[in-house]
């Protein structure tokens, strides 16, 4: 090191330096919140390394905002294919430990991934009034698939959280991916969920008169319309609910992301509660991967619960992923009805993300 180097006009150099990166250093990988080798500000506490891919976007900035708070995290890698340069300045300014990167375009994917334990995907189009989670398909799917084949090439370890609908398409799409590159574990692939499970207990909270924190219900199935599927009768704590509200929560609960998108008239989908429940499903896998005992969450995973090969149901979050998937538990008439309607519209939906793959 030059014997000024440690200067008080250097040290102000270096970190204006690490404050600003040019765009053409963020094309160029060299800026984006790569410390300069000597900076003090190294942060770093020990923690996971986790990448949010699609950053930039309406699920994308608030996930990184809470992910940057979260000390479970020690870096945290930003991509998009538009704005991250933005985002990164901003969210690095947050004075938690996470050391935060920018990454923009197919070029940076590679450094994004490369060394990352959990991978969060909400990278693609949103609903518009009208369409359903399957009219997304045709956009969706290539974005997925590009994005895994990334995963697994830069970091085929990595647990991947998979937000991009149509989860019940994108999920199996993403499998397909990693059976073709050899780094298929199913326990590390996850469907994220977690969104019904909040609007379900918020609702069922409501109708109880009680602090939702309280309440937890189990949504199984999919994720669309009638593939989500509340299991009322096994909420916890024990309640019991009368037919109209038993259609009423249903019905509420299944057409959740069609009330916002529909309340937001062309402006998306969920994005801030998406954004919640996404943090809050990435923290419960990144204790899990820590070795914490006892993290269950509902997840849409390869699964044996029922004759489908993808299924959510509750599932116990560890050191890999997904160890242990529970089974559904007594269901009543009514669920057994809605299991029947949901799995048939579930098993075409894992038809098409298969069949994508092999085209
Ligand atoms: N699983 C769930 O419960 C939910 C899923 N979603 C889904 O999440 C996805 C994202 O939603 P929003 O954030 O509202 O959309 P958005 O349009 O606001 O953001 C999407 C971001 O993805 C980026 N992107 C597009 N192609 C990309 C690529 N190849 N690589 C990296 N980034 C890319 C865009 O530049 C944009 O910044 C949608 O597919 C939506 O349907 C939304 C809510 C709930
Ligand atoms: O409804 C949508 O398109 C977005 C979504 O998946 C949700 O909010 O549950």
């Amino acid at each position: 090191m030059h014997p000024d180097a440690n200067s008080p006009s250097h040290r102000i150099a270096r970190v204006a330096a690490h404050l600003n990166p040019s765009r053409a250093q963020m094309e160029e990988g060299t800026g984006s919140g790569l410390r300069p080798a000597a900076c003090r500000a190294k942060g770093g506490a020990p923690g996971f390394k986790v990448a949010v891919l699609g950053a930039a976007g309406g699920i994308g900035q608030s996930l990184s905002l809470l992910m940057k708070m979260n000390p479970l995290v020690s870096v945290l890698h930003l991509y998009d294919v538009v704005n991250t340069p933005g985002v990164t300045a901003d969210v690095s300014h947050m004075d938690t430990s996470a050391v935060v990167r920018g990454f923009l375009g197919p070029q940076q994917l590679e450094a994004a991934l490369t060394g990352m334990d959990l991978v969060i995907i909400p990278a693609g189009l949103p609903r518009k009034p009208g369409m359903t989670r399957d009219d997304l398909f045709n956009k969706n799917a290539g974005i997925v698939r590009a994005l895994c084949e990334g995963v697994a090439k830069s970091c085929p370890n990595a647990i991947v959280n998979l937000i991009s609908n149509p989860v019940n398409s994108t999920v199996p799409i993403a499998a397909e991916v990693f059976k073709r590159a050899g780094t298929y574990s199913p326990k590390r692939l996850l469907g994220v969920t977690t969104l019904d499970v909040a609007r379900a207990n918020t609702f069922v909270a409501e109708v109880l008169g009680v602090d939702p924190r309280e309440v937890n219900v189990p949504v199984v199935g999919g994720h669309a319309g009638i593939t989500i599927l509340p299991l009322l009768s096994q909420v916890s704590p024990p309640c019991s609910f009368t037919p109209d509200e038993i259609s009423y929560l249903t019905t509420r609960i299944q057409n959740g992301g069609t009330e916002v998108v529909e309340a937001k008239a062309g402006a998306g989908s969920a994005t801030l509660s998406m954004a919640f429940a996404a943090a809050k499903f990435a923290d419960a896998c990144l204790r899990g991967m820590r070795g914490d005992a006892g993290v269950v969450e509902c997840s849409y995973v390869a699964s044996e619960v029922t004759e489908l090969p993808f299924f959510a149901t509750k599932v116990r979050l560890g050191r890999g992923g997904a160890e242990e998937i529970f089974p559904l538990g007594p269901l009543n008439d009514f669920e057994r009805a809605g299991l029947e309607k949901a799995k048939k519209e579930l098993s075409e939906s894992i038809q098409k993300g298969v069949s994508f793959m092999n085209k």
